[in-house]
């Protein structure tokens, strides 16, 4: 889906935001504090729900007002939906689809997919193994019909197991066993069912991602493998039995697919330990783009991308085969400079609006 037409209002320092985006590349440039990263943040709102710099929703409301909303018209050649969010400062949540209310934001964020591309992109890499396993899932939450209900459900078993290990824990009299081992039963059940997901997942978007690998790292030869959370010859019936023990006394589940990473080596040695920020970002790159190469393979949906700030540490010759790799795949990028010189590189591209953003009003240049 593609954005057509944009309306934020107070959210950060935007007070009253009202654009017609290009349908391919969209260049947002503006002094320090102008207001580009807070654009970005709130279209990253509509494919998440949330922002990409704070946990707090109540942090992006405009100083003084009560709540922001974030509108759009996004279409694709079959339909056209409105989409629409509002958030107060008591945190409670309307959203709108088509003109149907609701307060679940996840009836929104499956209409169009978005990802985020920003100085701080290497985290996947650096990070916790969370934003590993969250990358793969938004991959499959927009590929695989089946994969809400099974992550949603293995999470709600988890939360059961858990809560017993801490009620053994603290001694109360619990029907351990017979409740233990039916729990168990299940997580079994939807972990490795899961668990194929992520693996199917991953192989499928392996092809892409090396060979986005050969023209943006060509110098390494990265090895990526999913780890599935617990030990690798043993069933996660027999690993959390051998657990079993230690997750009482800590009273939480150690085991299962919860605890997978992805593995990215280099000659046998951790990626983050090898590759310098900038080769970082270049593999964050190629492993985002083969997700929106495969989405668009499979699911004919067209993505939106925010790249924020694109003069940092992306040298030319790289950043302009992955801008020409997104459009390729009929991306619509929305790409924020603080120089309008920074952005010279644009002028080959057709279908570009520009727009200029000072003091959180945003307007569109010629
Ligand atoms: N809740 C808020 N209400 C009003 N203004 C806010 C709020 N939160 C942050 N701001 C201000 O919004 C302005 C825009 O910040 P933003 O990060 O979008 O700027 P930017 O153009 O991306 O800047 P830079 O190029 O420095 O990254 C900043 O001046 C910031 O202090």
């Amino acid at each position: 889906m593609k954005l057509d037409k944009v309306q934020i209002q107070h959210f950060r320092n935007l007070q009253n935001v009202d654009i017609s985006p290009s349908s391919s590349l969209n260049f947002i440039f503006g002094q320090n504090g102008s207001g580009k990263s807070s654009f970005l943040e709130a279209l990253h709102y509509l494919g998440f729900g949330r922002s990409f710099r704070t946990l707090k929703h109540k942090n992006v409301i405009q100083y003084e007002k009560d709540g922001f909303s974030i509108f759009c018209v996004a279409s694709d050649n079959q339909k056209s939906l409105k989409l629409g969010m509002a958030r107060k400062t008591d945190d409670s949540l309307l959203v709108s689809v088509n003109g149907n209310k609701s307060n679940k934001m996840s009836e929104l964020v499956s209409h169009v997919p978005i990802q985020i591309f920003t100085p701080q992109s290497s985290d996947l890499i650096l990070g916790s193994p969370s934003l590993r396993r969250r990358f793969l899932d938004w991959g499959l939450f927009h590929v695989e019909p089946s994969f809400i209900q099974t992550s949603q459900e293995f999470q709600k078993l988890v939360k059961q197991k858990n809560a017993l290990l801490r009620k053994y824990q603290q001694g109360t009299n619990v029907e351990y066993n017979t409740q233990m081992q039916f729990w168990d039963k299940q997580i079994v059940k939807t972990g490795n069912h899961l668990t194929n997901l992520r693996k199917g997942y991953l192989d499928s978007i392996l092809e892409h991602i090396n060979s986005n690998l050969m023209q943006f790292l060509p110098e390494f030869l990265v090895e990526i493998s999913y780890h599935r959370g617990w030990e690798k010859d043993s069933s996660l019936e027999e690993s959390m039995l051998k657990k079993y023990e230690r997750d009482c006394r800590n009273g939480y589940l150690s085991v299962g697919p919860h605890k997978a990473d992805l593995k990215l080596k280099c000659k046998g040695v951790d990626v983050s330990e090898t590759l310098s920020r900038g080769q970082l970002r270049m593999l964050v790159a190629a492993l985002q783009l083969a997700q929106i190469q495969h989405l668009s393979g499979k699911t004919q949906k067209s993505c939106v991308f925010l790249l924020d700030d694109v003069g940092a540490e992306l040298d030319e010759t790289k950043r302009e085969s992955f801008i020409d790799r997104l459009l390729e795949n009929e991306t619509q990028l929305f790409i924020s400079a603080i120089e309008k010189s920074q952005l010279l590189f644009i002028e080959k591209y057709k279908n570009k609006k520009m727009f200029h953003v000072e003091h959180g009003h945003m307007r569109e240049e010629n």
